[in-house]
């Protein structure tokens, strides 16, 4: 055995060298600890999920103000995707999680943000132009304004705010500056407008077919009768002077004989317009929303109308409440803002009154287009 004087002392050469084993292994043990620590916390090794959760989350409840003051960046931008996305676990959008995942976004919001207010955002910064792929084409009075404005609120759906008119009046400008309308939208959303015309224009399904042939059409229909009186209420407020409901309804009121070259009676008989559109697409692509229900229950024809654009049933009756006032339901939290809101003044109007044999009269009218309507689409509207 080999021994050393160290201090007066013999010390056996190997427990010596025991002793410098030990001391070193746990020195490099520590800083291998240390070093460990300090990158995961940085986010520059891939944790797993779970460790992530553990370390920087440390609860699924934790607000986003706090992760925000963290300053683990990678941590920071998946518990904020995390938080804000809750809504977003359906199909299609996990590309947009990823896409706002893997760009460098500045995370510079104070305060919570609904899933759709986040996604605008993200699309607004990262998403594209792209001609729609879902348009409501119809029918004008018949709540069209209702359903874009419900619908927009899911965080799958981009939409045109105002008309743009492109396939009846506007089609001469090209398709280039119908696009450079639309708002920016991720892959994963759907871009939509709405031109209530659409669904009169005769050339309107030719040329939706020709833009895309895999359009999804939207087509809110009413009563014939209580649209057509809705149109003329509309139109006497714009023009007081015109003549009466009952003077620009018929040829001859006494013989019943209905004016049919009256937009306002034209575009109530939806079977002869639908069969204009089913020349270039099939039923199936075409979902209609009852007018009626849409007003008794807003949360049941949006939840088929979301089944119908593929998107995941996020609106649902917690969206509505039923404004007395208004006497129409109304969104407690719309796209645009925070607030509750119901539609504009000219969305909901006290009808002008009408004498019942006139609508009498014309139910009559209409009972035939309805019923042929009623066996094309396989959908009782009941309005007779
Ligand atoms: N939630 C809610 N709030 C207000 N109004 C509602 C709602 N849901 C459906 N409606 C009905 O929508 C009718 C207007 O239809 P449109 O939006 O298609 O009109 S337009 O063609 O765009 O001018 C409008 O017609 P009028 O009542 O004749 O004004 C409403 O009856």
């Amino acid at each position: 055995m080999a021994y050393r004087l160290i201090s007066n002392r013999i010390v056996p050469s190997s427990n010596r060298l025991s002793k410098r084993f030990i001391f070193i292994f746990t020195i490099s043990l520590s800083f291998t600890y240390l070093c460990y620590s300090i990158l995961f916390c940085c986010g520059t090794i891939m944790p797993t999920q779970s460790y992530e959760e553990k370390r920087c989350l440390h609860h699924k409840n934790v607000g986003i103000k706090k992760l925000l003051q963290k300053d683990c960046t990678a941590d920071r931008r998946t518990a904020l995707d995390e938080t804000l996305n809750v809504a977003l676990t359906h199909q299609g959008s996990s590309h947009a999680r990823n896409q706002s995942r893997n760009s460098a976004l500045p995370i510079t919001h104070k305060r919570s943000i609904a899933p759709s207010e986040y996604n605008i955002t993200v699309a607004q910064k990262y998403g594209n132009k792209k001609l729609p792929n879902a348009l409501i084409v119809g029918v004008k009075k018949g709540g069209t304004r209702a359903v874009l404005e419900f619908i927009r609120i899911h965080p799958d759906v981009r939409a045109l705010g105002t008309e743009p008119h492109f396939f009846d009046r506007n089609y001469d400008r090209g398709l280039d500056w119908y696009r450079g309308l639309m708002p920016r939208t991720l892959d994963s959303q759907i871009t939509l407008e709405k031109t209530p015309s659409y669904f009169v224009t005769r050339e309107a399904p030719r040329r939706i077919a020709n833009m895309s042939p895999n359009s999804k059409l939207i087509v809110v229909v009413r009563n014939p009768v209580t649209r057509a009186i809705s149109d003329y209420t509309q139109t006497l407020s714009k023009k007081p002077d015109i003549p009466t409901f009952e003077e620009l309804a018929f040829q001859n009121r006494s013989q019943g004989l209905v004016d049919t070259s009256w937009n306002a009676i034209r575009i109530g008989m939806y079977i002869l317009h639908l069969e204009n559109w089913l020349q270039y697409f099939r039923l199936s692509q075409i979902h209609f929303v009852s007018g009626e229900r849409l007003i008794t229950d807003p949360a049941g024809e949006l939840g088929r109308v979301q089944d119908f654009l593929g998107l995941k049933r996020i609106i649902t009756d917690k969206h509505f409440y039923f404004n007395r006032t208004k006497g129409f339901p109304c969104l407690k939290k719309p796209e645009s803002s925070s607030q509750p809101r119901c539609l504009g003044k000219s969305k909901g109007r006290t009808h002008v009154q009408i004498d019942r044999e006139v609508i009498e009269q014309l139910r009559d009218f209409y009972r035939p287009f309805n019923i042929k309507f009623y066996e094309m689409v396989g959908q009782d509207f009941r309005w007779d």
